[in-house]
């Protein structure tokens, strides 16, 4: 396992945020970490990179516990922040050339032009930081993040801010990463259908606990009844929920033949899902 967090408790005061969380990442896996505002997420992810002290629990990134591991261990892990950096008299290209000739003594990083390229990022190498829009200083952090070429990827909202083209650009640079490097990525996010598109498997976060984990398809089976079906006979409009609409539509056809029409099927979304999890909860 690259990643393995065991009964992970954190305390702000006498609240318990964290209160026995436990996961594990293979290698090469997309994991989204999912939750309503202050659900735990970035302090989860925090602990996990070594920048916040956990209350208990066992952790264990890439062969070590991230509270004591050392820059040779860091090396080996990417960060990509919520809140921005302040670098902004840097060049772009500049800034990313300085920050990979740090990895050099313990791995070869990014190649600038070829990061640049990766992230959209060819036309503004130039450019000083602080004048970057809110999108491209966001694809800025995901290059910052990657140009060691991490082992883990830590993506805390990586998104925020990107326009549909920036976000599929990303969605498939991860994608990337992850096939191709072996790459392990870790991220949160309030997007929905970027984590059904994005993550092998999601982890929802709720109440201290991981309440529910698994794939698209293994969440949306846990809550049953969420598929709908539509379909007309003789002009009039019918509409049912139903927990299996592959058998439910076979039923339709057996009873209505050719009398059926305007078939349509709405399978569980992860909203669905999400949602009723996360009420259910609370
Ligand atoms: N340093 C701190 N001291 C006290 N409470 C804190 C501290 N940091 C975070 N918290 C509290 O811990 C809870 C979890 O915060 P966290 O930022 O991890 O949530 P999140 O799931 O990332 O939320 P969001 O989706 O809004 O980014 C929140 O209630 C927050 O107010």
């Amino acid at each position: 396992m690259v990643m393995t967090v065991d009964g992970l408790r954190m305390r702000y005061g006498d609240t318990d945020v964290l209160d026995g969380v436990s996961f594990e990442a293979r290698p090469g896996e997309v994991l989204a970490l999912l939750g309503p505002n202050g659900a735990g997420k970035s302090t989860t992810i925090e602990i996990l990179e070594g920048f916040r002290l956990r209350s208990a629990g066992h952790v264990d990134v890439l062969g070590a516990d991230p509270a004591t591991a050392g820059e040779r261990w860091r090396s080996r892990i990417g960060i990509v922040l919520q809140s921005w950096r302040d670098h902004g008299n840097w060049r772009v290209g500049e800034l990313l050339q300085h920050l990979g000739s740090c990895y050099t003594p313990y791995r070869s990083p990014w190649p600038t032009a070829e990061l640049l390229d990766a992230v959209g990022l060819t036309e503004h190498s130039g450019q000083k930081i602080k004048t970057l829009s809110g999108g491209q200083r966001r694809r800025l952090d995901v290059a910052i993040g990657i140009v060691g070429r991490p082992d883990v990827l830590f993506l805390d909202e990586p998104t925020t801010g990107f326009d549909p083209e920036a976000r599929s650009e990303f969605h498939e640079l991860v994608r990337r990463l992850a096939a191709e490097q072996g790459t392990t990525v870790l991220l949160t996010t309030h997007d929905l259908d970027e984590a059904s598109k994005l993550a092998h498997r999601i982890l929802v976060l709720a109440a201290g606990r991981i309440i529910a984990s698994g794939s698209v398809p293994d969440l949306t089976q846990l809550i049953a009844g969420e598929d709908e079906v539509g379909w007309t006979v003789d002009g009039q409009r019918f509409r049912k929920s139903t927990s299996d609409a592959t058998a439910f539509v076979r039923e339709l056809f057996a009873t209505y033949g050719d009398a059926l029409g305007e078939l349509d099927v709405r399978r569980a979304s992860l909203e669905d899902t999400y949602l009723a999890l996360v009420r259910e909860q609370a």
